[in-house]
Formats: C-alpha cells, structure tokens, sequence
C-alpha cells in the first residue's frame, strides 16, 4: 500500500505545541530519542508533544494530505514517549473543496494557537469531518509497542485529516495508507497523463527487492530529494566475475530485479521516463549504483487474476502475458532519461507495468505517459471514476 503521508504533507493547526512541535509526525526519518537534549520548555521529543491539560477539552492538529486519496489505514507510533503518551486518539477525515487559506509556519515550540487561529480554524466546514477512527487506547512508546496500526474501511475521497487526543500528551509519527484518487470524469481521453503516478492511483503491487528503498517511492511526487526517496535495490550475489557487454554496450547478466506496478487508470502508453536522480557513478573506480540497463514491459489484468498473482508473489506457472513497452535501454548515471515516439512499443490498452533493472541499482522515478481509455478493465478503486 503506498503512504499518502510521505508526500509533503502539512499541517496546518495544532491546539498547542508546547514541548514538540506537530510538524515532527510528519518526517520521513524513524524517531529518534537523545537523552541529553532538553529545549527551554522541557525535554526535547521527536515527536508532537502538547502540555499537561489543566482545563477541559482536548488537544487536536489538522494535517493537509500532499496526496488527496482512499485512507486504508494508519499507524499511530508512540516511540520514545512513555511517561507523556497521548494515552487516547481518534481521527476524522475531510474532503475540503476550499483549502484553508492559513498554516502554522516555522518551529512553533512553546506555542499554543492563538484565539485568531482558533477564529480562522472553525471557518473550515466542520459538518464535513467524518470519524475515521473512534477513540481508542494508545500503547506507549515502548519498542515492542509503539506501533499502533489501525485499519479504516471509507471509501470516500479525503484531503485532510484532524487526529486528536484525548486529553494531552504526545505521538511520535503519524503514517497515512491509501491509494491517490483522482476525478477521471475531468480528464480528457485525449489528455496525456502520467498514468501511474501516485497522485492518479499507481500502486506498487509486487517486487523482487526493495533493500535500501522501496519501488513505490518511483510513483512519488516531483522529482526524488535524494536516494532514499527511489527504488534502490542490494547488489546481487550473483555478479558475474568477469563482465561482457553487446553491441549496444549493456552488460550481459542473467539476473535482475522488478517492480510491478498497477496504473491508476487503463490506459496506452506513449512517452516514459526512467529517471536514475542521484544514483550516480564514479568512473574512476568504476562503481556504479544506477542499473547497467532497464526495460518495462506491460500487460492488462483483472482485478481477480492480479489477485491471484499477487497471493501467489507473481510466481505462477502461468505467469502474466507480458509485452515489451520499452525495450533494453542502456542507463546513465543522475539522468532523466525520456522515451518517445518509436522507442515506446505500442501495446494498446493496459492496466499493468513491470519494469525490470538489470543486474541491480537504483531509480528515482518512474513516469508513463499515456492516454486513459474507459470501459476497459477496471479495479475497485477505479469504478467510481469510469
Ligand atoms: N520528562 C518529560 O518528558 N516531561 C514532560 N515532557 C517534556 N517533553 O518535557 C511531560 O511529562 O510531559
């Protein structure tokens, strides 16, 4: 399942932000906890950590989704706050057409909202919060227990959550699951759209290594932050000891590595772009971490046979019918590498890609330009769009 919550989200009002400050739910880096480091209001947490309440009422934070889309879940982490966990949570969602015109910026440390952002913060449509989650227990921060999972079944589009708990206190990390959901009845058949893009549904469904970064970060937002934001796989055992290249110069290896991905919409893809962004080379030492060479292939499948494939890792004996889309293409190192015109096989309607990296390496992005086509097979998440 791709995180919705990676992908620059904000927030945009916290009730208070005393010890720790909310943005802190929001980073990509796991927790850390430094016994030595204390702020002027009290004990530096890598977290959002609110004061001890005095007074009725709760503490709350709205938090902007940088991805709009169907909320499969969510993981609550505690790590590291024991004594000063929030002991309760619940979570609301809305899908706010108006995007609140005001965000809590810099380091709001020692902060509480002001009666103005309060006054700003009710203008936002509070009929339209729906509870995702009821208040439930948290388990403290401790290591074999700081992940609180929850599972939501709503299937509505969402923009914006508001997490609350009850009465104080702090959480770590917030992790947002869902799959991108876009209106397909706005976008032309005629308009070119990166079909597997997060934003428009693409979904990571199999793999055969996500060692140093998972494949689903290929279908991210904007251009990859640095190396941990793409694919990257470990170097595979199997190198061969002396290397051998074609007639094109791509090395000639038996082992690689895949990732398949499900498109947001069927469609027919016509421009690619592989993009190896900050997985360079030093040709002095020859060491190279961007793939020798990739090449994708594409196929259409139902929702019950990918299904099937995925129950099945993709290791039936009958296997997918995969069609080259891209043939084997040579790669740089830190490039956008762009397909067009004959490059791209036409292979008219599909659902599914597999974009295969020989022997090994990493890539930051991938993007499939295409054309959607409706009444062709359709997902569960896609049926409301068609
Ligand atoms: N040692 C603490 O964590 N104290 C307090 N919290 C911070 N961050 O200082 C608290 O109990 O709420």
């Amino acid at each position: 399942m791709n995180k919705l919550l990676t992908l620059s989200l904000k927030v945009i009002f916290a009730t208070d932000e005393w010890f720790a400050p909310a943005r802190n739910l929001l980073k990509r880096d796991p927790p850390e906890f430094i016994a030595s480091a204390f702020t002027e209001y009290g004990k530096w947490m890598d977290g959002w950590e609110t004061r001890r309440k005095r007074i009725a009422g709760h503490d709350w934070c709205i938090i902007q989704l940088g991805v709009p889309g169907i909320i499969h879940g969510f993981d609550v982490d505690t790590s590291f706050f024991t004594g000063n966990y929030a002991p309760y949570t619940s979570i609301q969602a809305a899908c706010l057409d108006q995007m609140p015109s005001f965000t809590l910026e810099g380091d709001r440390t020692g902060m509480a909202a002001s009666p103005s952002q309060f006054e700003a913060v009710a203008q936002l449509n509070t009929d339209s919060w729906e509870e995702l989650v009821p208040m439930i227990k948290l388990n403290p921060g401790y290591s074999e227990s700081c992940h609180n999972y929850l599972n939501v079944t709503y299937p509505h589009r969402v923009t914006h959550i508001r997490l609350n708990i009850y009465p104080d206190g702090g959480i770590a990390r917030l992790k947002v699951y869902g799959i991108g959901k876009t209106d397909w009845s706005t976008v032309s058949s005629q308009d070119l759209v990166d079909l597997v893009a997060l934003v428009n549904g693409g979904v990571c469904v199999g793999y055969s290594d996500a060692h140093f970064g998972h494949p689903r970060n290929m279908i991210g937002l904007g251009r990859a932050d640095n190396m941990g934001d793409g694919w990257e796989t470990a170097r595979r055992l199997d190198r061969p000891k002396v290397l051998k290249v074609n007639e094109k110069g791509i090395l000639q290896v038996r082992g690689c590595e895949w990732a398949i991905l499900r498109l947001g919409h069927p469609g027919i893809i016509s421009k690619i772009e592989v993009d190896t962004n900050h997985f360079k080379e030093n040709s002095y030492f020859n060491l190279r971490n961007f793939p020798d060479s990739c090449k994708i292939e594409a196929c259409s499948l139902t929702p019950d046979e990918e299904n099937n494939f995925i129950h099945n890792q993709w290791r039936s004996d009958k296997p997918p019918k995969w069609r080259i889309l891209l043939s084997p293409q040579k790669l740089k190192a830190h490039h956008r590498h762009l397909f067009s015109g004959e490059s791209v096989v036409q292979c008219g309607p599909v659902t599914h890609v597999r974009l295969v990296i020989a022997p090994d390496g990493g890539v930051s992005r991938l993007r499939l330009w295409g054309r959607p086509v409706s009444n062709y097979l359709t997902h569960p998440q896609q049926i409301s769009k068609l």
